[in-house]
């Protein structure tokens, strides 16, 4: 299998874990930043998560240094349309790239600068490149709750043209669905789809809540489903579809190695699963080494594969329309 070539969807890519290490660099000096180093090699070997990561709360640790230049709209415009021209050319025809835009206020932007510089930098990457895509906002679990509705607010502008689904993200507590369930319904109630991070550091009593409290119709990560016999059979059930990011997962110690990752028995069981990068940098990778190491480690056929890219359609926040031009590339 070709996999650089085969088509590709990407439904969980975190914009400020995918920005390119020149960019950091460039941004750095247009505005006047002092970076711990000035040598590319370094700043990437800052970005990336090691292998070693002990946990979760270390893998979140290494967006520190591309927020901080992540604080103008120039630079969240740039920034934006990069992540889309790295995907395109690797063929990812589909990609829903989520942010947290309480994290770009640091200068004084607000919601809606963020939100539609993000959007602006994506439309023009759509034009210029065979690629589709919508942003996912997502709001920081671990930061104060007081100005979730105004980013609901600002985002209502892009809605179905932009901007698509509301999410949680950043360390996973055990029950933390509980705080957020009028955010999630206030959401819902606006227009907005739901994926939720969950099951990924935490139990899968939290995929649980967040399927049958904050109405989530994908979830992140969702590994620990597996012996939550509950959240299983509701994921199982309801068709909820799993957002899977192998090389992220083995780097936060959600799995110990790829090869005992739940991913193959969850699909031959027909759990609905997708492949996703999570962070093309703080994970070092891209879509084709995402699909190859799956497809390679469980074997998977090449009718396998297009059943879980149809699956990333069909649970995909595309349009119709959209959803009809990626069912084209199906064999
Ligand atoms: O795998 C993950 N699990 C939970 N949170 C994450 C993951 N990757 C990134 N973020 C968090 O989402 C924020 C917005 O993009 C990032 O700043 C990071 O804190
Ligand atoms: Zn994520």
């Amino acid at each position: 299998m070709n996999y650089f070539n085969i088509p590709k969807i990407d439904l969980h890519c975190h914009l400020d874990g995918s920005v390119r290490p020149q960019t950091i660099l460039e941004l750095a000096r247009q505005q006047k930043l002092s970076l711990p180093s000035e040598d590319i090699h370094e700043i990437q070997t800052l970005m990336v998560a090691p292998e070693t990561c002990p946990n979760l709360d270390e893998y979140l640790s290494r967006f520190e240094l591309p927020l901080s230049v992540m604080q103008t709209q120039e630079a969240i415009e740039r920034i934006s349309f990069e992540v889309f021209e790295d995907a395109a050319k690797e063929n990812v025809k589909y990609l829903e790239v989520r942010f947290g835009p309480q994290l770009h206020q640091q200068l004084g932007l607000t919601f809606d600068q963020i939100i539609g510089s993000a959007v602006k930098g994506m439309k023009k990457a759509e034009q210029r490149y065979d690629i589709h895509g919508n942003y996912i906002l997502s709001i920081l679990r671990t930061l104060p709750k007081d100005d979730i509705r105004d980013i609901i607010d600002a985002g209502q502008k892009y809605l179905n043209n932009g901007v698509v689904a509301f999410d949680l993200a950043g360390s996973e507590l055990p029950g933390f669905c509980h705080e957020f369930v009028p955010y999630a319904q206030y959401a819902v109630e606006k227009g907005y789809r739901v994926t939720i991070h969950a099951g990924e550091q935490g139990s899968g009593q939290n995929v649980y809540d967040a399927v049958s409290l904050l109405g989530a119709e994908r979830i992140g990560h969702g590994i620990h489903i597996k012996g939550h016999e509950q959240a299983y059979d509701l994921v199982k059930d309801q068709a909820i579809a799993l957002e899977t990011c192998p090389s992220s997962n083995v780097q936060t110690k959600a799995v110990d190695t790829l090869g005992q990752h739940p991913v193959k028995a969850f699909h031959k069981d027909g759990v609905l699963i997708t492949i996703n990068t999570d962070n093309r940098t703080v994970s070092n990778t891209t879509m084709t080494d995402e699909v190859r190491k799956v497809v390679e480690e469980f074997d998977l056929t090449r009718q396998e594969y297009f059943d879980i890219y149809k699956v990333s359609i069909e649970h995909s926040f595309a349009s119709e329309r959209v959803k009809q031009h990626l069912r084209a590339f199906v064999e």
